[in-house]
């Protein structure tokens, strides 16, 4: 395990910044190792206190980051500051160097950093304006007459090297965000309703609860079963069947509010998960379904209704785990089945529940 998942034992390596954090603690470590190093080097070994002044604040700048960025600092803030602080880096040794023995050649590390930390748009300004700089400080080396390695062939290479490398890495970082992005839709959604998978309701359950039990707030779930499923696929067939699943899916969706996850839980049953809200306030979400699958058919003439269970975990209770709120929903759905289908049932007694309808 990363070392810096201690700071952010959230950060999953499913989560899209994962790597990015990984770049930002390793590009700090080196900050720190190196300045601190080398200022060492300048005070004992080289006896120059004044270089090292520049080392040791690059140290002191370098830590102070590190600090922030552990403490929960915004990562987009910390990836800018890296970045920045990498550039001003670069500029200061290369002007140090005042280009000799190939030391532009140091500026072609910036790229794959700031790329990947700020994204294509951010990373091609920051490159861009720092090689557009470097390309005027080599051209004014030119007719200074700088020993070593400085011509118009070099100014050339190093233009067209620097364009190509803007262009390249724009693209790469571009098509590796819409891969990534393809993937996670891919791994998270049901192929034949579009809403969310099994496996990801399952991994948002276990954090969802585990967050409704930091912030003391209730967490529900509501378990859906189609109604007499079977009958309307033998009746209308196994096509008009699905047609019916992706309908209950929109149905679901419209339903409930933005913050809630809706997702297929395998077959014709459905889970829907809805952070921060109570028992009374599930029951009314699932009524509202309920509801709007009888007032009016749900495809051209064909009726389907679902029975629905309903847990509650209030968020104050250590005991309630992703197991027991499931296997109480799922009690409830068979109760809501058992009661004659095309109704709700919560654990509570007090919820006044409006929804009990007939059976087809
Ligand atoms: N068309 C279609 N049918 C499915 C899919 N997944 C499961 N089924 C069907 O859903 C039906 C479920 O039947 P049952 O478990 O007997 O339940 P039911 O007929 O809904 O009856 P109750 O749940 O007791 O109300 C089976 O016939 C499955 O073949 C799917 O993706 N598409």
């Amino acid at each position: 395990m990363k070392y810096w998942r201690k700071y952010h034992p959230t950060i999953g390596t499913d989560d899209p910044r994962y790597h990015q954090v990984s770049l930002i603690y390793s590009v700090l470590l080196i900050m720190l190792i190196y300045f601190g190093l080398i200022g060492l080097l300048n005070i004992t070994l080289f006896d120059a206190a004044d270089i090292a002044i520049y080392d040791f604040s690059g140290f002191v700048l370098a830590a102070a980051i590190y600090f922030y960025v552990s403490r929960g600092g915004n990562f987009k803030v910390a990836g800018w500051i890296v970045t920045l602080t990498l550039v001003f880096v670069l500029l200061a040794f290369i002007h140090l160097a005042e280009g000799r023995n190939y030391s532009l050649l140091w500026v072609t590390i910036l790229p794959p950093i700031a790329f990947f930390l700020l994204g294509p748009t951010a990373g091609t300004w920051v490159t861009g304006l720092v090689f557009a700089y470097c390309g005027w400080f080599l051209y004014k080396l030119l007719g200074l007459g700088v020993p070593g390695n400085l011509s118009l062939g070099a100014l050339f290479n190093f233009v067209e090297v620097a364009t190509a490398q803007v262009f390249l890495f724009r693209y790469y970082e571009r098509s590796r965000r819409e891969a990534y992005e393809q993937l996670q839709k891919t791994s998270t959604t049901d192929p034949l309703t579009g809403i969310f998978n099994r496996l990801h309701i399952d991994n948002s359950l276990k954090s969802l609860l585990a967050s409704s039990k930091r912030d003391l707030k209730p967490t529900s779930i509501l378990l859906l079963d189609v109604d007499h499923f079977k009958r309307i696929n033998d009746e209308y067939g196994h096509i008009a069947g699905d047609k019916v699943l992706v309908a209950i899916g929109s149905v679901m969706k419209e339903t409930t509010r933005e913050g809630d996850l809706v997702g297929r839980w395998g077959g014709e049953e459905f889970l829907i998960i809805c952070p921060d809200t109570d028992g009374d306030k599930a029951a009314n979400i699932a009524n509202r379904i309920v509801e709007r699958l009888n007032k009016q058919p749900l495809l051209d003439d064909i009726n389907a209704t679902v029975s629905i269970g309903i847990a509650t975990a209030s968020g104050r209770d250590k005991k309630d785990t992703v197991e027991t709120l499931l296997q109480t929903a799922d009690k409830n759905l068979y109760k809501a089945k058992a009661d004659g289908r095309n109704t709700v049932v919560a654990s509570y007694d007090d919820i006044a529940l409006t929804s009990a309808h007939s059976t087809t």
